[in-house]
Formats: structure tokens, sequence, C-alpha cells
């Protein structure tokens, strides 16, 4: 296949049994990404949101469908292969920052790159040129938990970013941040887009930052639908 996209989903269905009836969250959903696009994932609370993106990013199985990542079936590969592709070629950004509060930042951010066998050395070099970039050179040292709730996103974002992911998986991640600080995380993102070309797909309720990306889509009744950008600001998501 030549240039296949970013991200394809082809009849992604997603069911949770339930003794009362079994859910159905995702109903049949398609959806292209192409390389270097940014993608805002909107719609109300609890209808799956965060779902889609566990099963975008491999974290989840879905019930039916099939998810390529670069022409890549990524549920047709082994459990390792999996977390080897997906250490290798995604980053994730949630809202709970999971970084570890019995490191400091540094060693946070070299993390992925000790996992993936990077020498130590390299490992500190791109985790201290990434920090650097997003204004936490004088945070190297610093236990995680001394950081604030802006430093600790902008660190998550640095360990997502070590191994320079083809594409970017981002839930919430402007949740716990005040407006200020969640302008820095919308510029970061806009920045890391346009300098790496990364493909970004973004959960989020922040319709600021959805307005944002190059195209916003509504999840509701288990698929997903473009919403214009004009339309975005007379909702409430
Ligand atoms: N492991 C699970 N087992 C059963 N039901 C689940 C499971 N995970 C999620 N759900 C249900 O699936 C639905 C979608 O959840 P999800 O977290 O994907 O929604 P969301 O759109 O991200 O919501 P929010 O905006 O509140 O984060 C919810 O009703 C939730 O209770």
């Amino acid at each position: 296949m030549v240039n296949p996209p970013a991200i394809e989903v082809r009849g992604l269905r997603k069911v949770f049994p339930h003794p009362e009836g079994d859910l159905e969250i995702l109903k049949g959903l398609d959806l292209t990404v192409a390389p270097g696009e940014k993608v805002a994932i909107i719609g109300p609370s609890g209808v799956g949101k965060t779902t889609l993106l566990h099963i975008l990013g491999g974290l989840e199985v879905p019930t039916e469908g099939r998810i390529y990542h670069f022409g890549e079936d990524i549920f047709s590969l082994s459990d390792e292969a999996l977390s080897r592709f997906r250490n290798q070629h995604m980053g994730f950004v949630f809202q709970l920052h999971y970084l570890l509060p019995e490191f400091n930042t540094l060693e946070n951010v070299m993390l992925p790159g000790l996992l993936a066998g990077l020498p130590r050395e390299e490992a500190r070099q791109r985790a201290e040129n990434l920090l650097s970039q997003f204004g936490l050179s004088k945070r190297l040292f610093h236990r995680v938990t001394e950081l604030s709730g802006g430093e600790k996103q902008r660190a998550a974002i640095a360990r997502a970013l070590l191994l320079n992911p083809r594409i970017v998986f981002a839930d919430e991640p402007t949740g716990n941040l005040d407006d200020q600080n969640a302008e820095e995380m919308t510029e970061i993102f806009l920045h890391l887009n346009q300098k790496y070309a990364t493909t970004l797909v973004v959960v989020t309720h922040n319709l600021r930052l959805a307005a944002k990306m190059d195209r916003i889509l509504k999840l509701e009744g288990g698929k997903l639908r473009e919403v214009s950008r004009e339309k975005l600001l007379t909702l409430e998501s």
C-alpha cells in the first residue's frame, strides 16, 4: 500500500457484557486519520470516548472490527509484538498523568527509553532535551510530587514523546488544568504536530482545544459524526 493512513478503523464494535443486558458502546464505527492529521473526539460523558481511544491505541481489544496503523493490523499482532509496536510508534497522555511518584522528573521521562533498550545516556539526553523544550530544565531532579499540575502534564507529554511516536493519543489532557495551563498544553500539541508531523487523536471536553484540531468528530450512538468548527462553538459537549 502506498501512503497508508495513520489510522484506519473498519467496522469497530465494542460490547461490554452485563447481566442486565449487554452494553453496546461502539456500533460499527469507521474512521480514517491521515498521517500528520489532528483529530478531536468529543461527546457527552459515558458515550465511549475513552473506550474508543483505548481501542485505537491497542490498549483494549474490540469486540469486532479492524484497526490499522500505517497499514499494520494491530490486533493481528501477538501481545508481545503489540506492546513493542505501541512503545515504538505511539505515545499516550492521560488526564491522570501516571507519573511514578517515587522517581524524579528526569527518570520518569527516561523510563520508556530504558524499557525500549536505549542506552541510558541516550535516554537521558532525549529526556533532558524534551524537558528543556517544555520549560522544565529546572525541575529535572524534583520528585514529581513536587511539580504543579501543569508541570506534571508537561512532563507526561515529554514522556509520551521520548521515542518519537508517530501517533499521540491524549485523553482529556487539559482536564485538570486551569485556563492558562490548558492553553499552554494546547500550544504544545500544536507545536508538536507542526514540528514533527505527529498524528494526534485527542479526546476532550475542552472545546477550545477541539477547535484547534483539523477535524472534530462527535461520538454519538456508537458512531462518529463530523462537526464543523462553527457548530462546535454553539455546542455543549
Ligand atoms: N470495562 C468496562 N466494563 C463495563 N462497562 C464499561 C467498561 N469500561 C467502560 N464501560 C462503560 O462504557 C461506557 C463508556 O465509557 P467511557 O469511559 O468510554 O466513556 P467516555 O465517553 O470516555 O466518558 P467520560 O467523558 O465521562 O470520560 C460507560 O457507560 C462505562 O460505564
